[in-house]
């Protein structure tokens, strides 16, 4: 998660968009890149409350960096990234995960620190409420049953389990949750998946989740973001838009597509 690129244009990448009810956050011509550079054709999107996206696409294609810059870590190398207003929450799971797994602390502990600030964390359990959002978190994530257990001895897929609690229970209003479920089992995955859209709906909040699991990603996500470096294409829709689309067949095939179309939408930019 560290990055060092941080500098003065970042401060004018993000700004107060007129308000809009539902809106969290808003990328407007978002180019993304290093060293001015750019991955992909320019980004842009509205992200919502209560709508859980799934961003795909091939190893190196981008997606974690779309996430960087979202966050403020990474500047764009042009276009804004906007929030509804200073108050947008948002809450991020890396990839590799950036907690010691030698910290000598149990999943429930690792669960709580997502609420705490400063020195707080220090006052372990202080409040009623805390525990419940704990407990709530914990039960969300699957992670009930490891609530007790040392971090450091659980499996990957558990220590997944227990840092998505962490997010959850943080109570942000974006969550950026970078492949959340590529060590879990396939039904731990499907059922992590259906709970953060539930959770999405329920709660009103915006889950955006990488995912390599194109058919689960399709099953639960209202839309899926691919972005291709090859083509270079970003494609924004619901699954059949993005799995006919031609960029994602040429790298993954026609068997996504049910349609199985011989002719499609011109191959190159295409953004939504
Ligand atoms: N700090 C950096 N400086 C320069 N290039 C970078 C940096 N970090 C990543 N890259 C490059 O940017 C490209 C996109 O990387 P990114 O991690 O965003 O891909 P990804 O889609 O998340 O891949 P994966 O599915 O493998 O996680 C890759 O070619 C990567 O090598």
């Amino acid at each position: 998660m560290a990055n060092g690129e941080h500098g003065a244009e970042q401060a004018a990448s993000h700004a107060t968009h007129p308000h809009k009810p539902d809106l969290l956050l808003c990328c407007e011509d978002l180019v993304i890149g290093y060293q001015g550079q750019a991955l992909l054709p320019p980004i842009n999107l509205q992200v919502h409350r209560g709508t859980f996206l799934a961003v795909i696409g091939r190893n190196g294609s981008g997606k974690s960096t779309w996430f960087k810059t979202l966050l403020g870590l990474q500047n764009p190398v042009s276009g804004r990234v906007y929030r509804s207003s200073a108050q947008v929450k948002s809450a991020y799971v890396p990839q590799t995960s950036a907690i010691d797994g030698m910290l000598p602390v149990r999943s429930r502990e690792l669960v709580h620190w997502g609420r705490l600030t400063g020195w707080n964390f220090l006052r372990p359990f202080s409040k009623r409420e805390d525990r419940q959002v704990v407990d709530s978190a914990l039960e969300t994530a699957g992670a009930g049953p490891i609530a007790n257990r040392p971090y450091r001895e659980l499996s990957e897929g558990q220590k997944q389990r227990a840092l998505l609690a962490r997010v959850l229970a943080t109570e942000a209003d974006l969550v950026l949750l970078d492949e959340p479920t590529a060590a879990m089992d396939a039904v731990a995955e499907r059922e992590t998946m259906r709970r953060l859209a539930e959770l999405a709906r329920e709660r009103r909040l915006a889950v955006v989740v990488v995912s390599h699991d194109l058919r689960v990603a399709a099953e639960f996500a209202d839309q899926l973001l691919f972005v291709d470096r090859e083509a270079p294409a970003v494609v924004l829709g619901d699954a059949n838009t993005v799995f006919c689309h031609p960029a994602f067949r040429h790298q993954y095939g026609d068997d996504y597509c049910p349609r199985h179309p011989s002719s499609g939408p011109t191959l190159g930019p295409a953004t939504g």
